[in-house]
């Protein structure tokens, strides 16, 4: 069975971890770096992005993370999560990761619509996906390895450079876990690439 770690320094953790387990994998919260070797792909919750950059700096997951995705090994952004996968974020802020050839725009659906639901049409998945976005990122412009999988109002809320996964919405709160499958899926492809 296919180990996926979700960090867990700060924000919405234990709803990935049930989401994870309800695709078929085995879940487990990331608190050391040291976890990360016996995993075969890893979640970054949706939270504050700030506060979570901060942490993983302070934790040593900066280095980590990026020889893990060195490896071949997925990841998957979750709103915060997906700012924290990106090279750039608008509006001269410093970027984390910067494992996604992409610029992101934090808090981008302003006051009037801070968090609403909907259902999106996502690329590679045959259902229509129940997404819930709360103080959602947008991603504002794509480099030419990123696949745009879904677009919201003509702007781009999942995205996907190999493997490394990304949306700007939270696809854990919600009991439709066709998005954790499909990551599911890019680990098992890259666990048998790896073997
Ligand atoms: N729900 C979320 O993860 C919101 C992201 C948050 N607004 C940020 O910029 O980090």
């Amino acid at each position: 069975m296919m180990k996926i770690g979700v960090l867990a320094l700060q924000g919405a953790v234990a709803e990935h971890i049930r989401s994870l387990e309800a695709a078929g994998a085995e879940a487990v919260a990331v608190k050391r770096v040291e976890q990360l070797d016996e995993l075969n792909g890893l979640v970054i919750p949706g939270g504050e992005s700030t506060t979570i950059g901060k942490l993983m700096r302070k934790y040593g997951f900066m280095d980590a993370i990026a020889a893990f995705s060195a490896q071949g090994k997925p990841l998957f952004g979750t709103c915060a999560g997906l700012i924290v996968l990106a090279d750039r974020i608008e509006g001269n802020e410093d970027a984390h990761l910067r494992l996604m050839d992409m610029t992101v725009a934090r808090n981008a659906f302003g006051r009037q619509r801070e968090s609403f639901e909907t259902d999106l049409r996502v690329k590679g998945i045959d259902e229509p996906v129940r997404a819930v976005f709360i103080r959602a990122p947008l991603i504002k412009e794509v480099g030419p390895d990123v696949d745009v999988l879904s677009t919201y109002n003509n702007e781009i809320v999942t995205a996907r450079q190999g493997h490394l996964l990304a949306v700007s919405y939270h696809p854990e709160l919600t009991d439709d876990y066709s998005l954790h499958a499909y990551f599911l899926d890019m680990v098992k492809e890259a666990a048998a690439s790896r073997a």
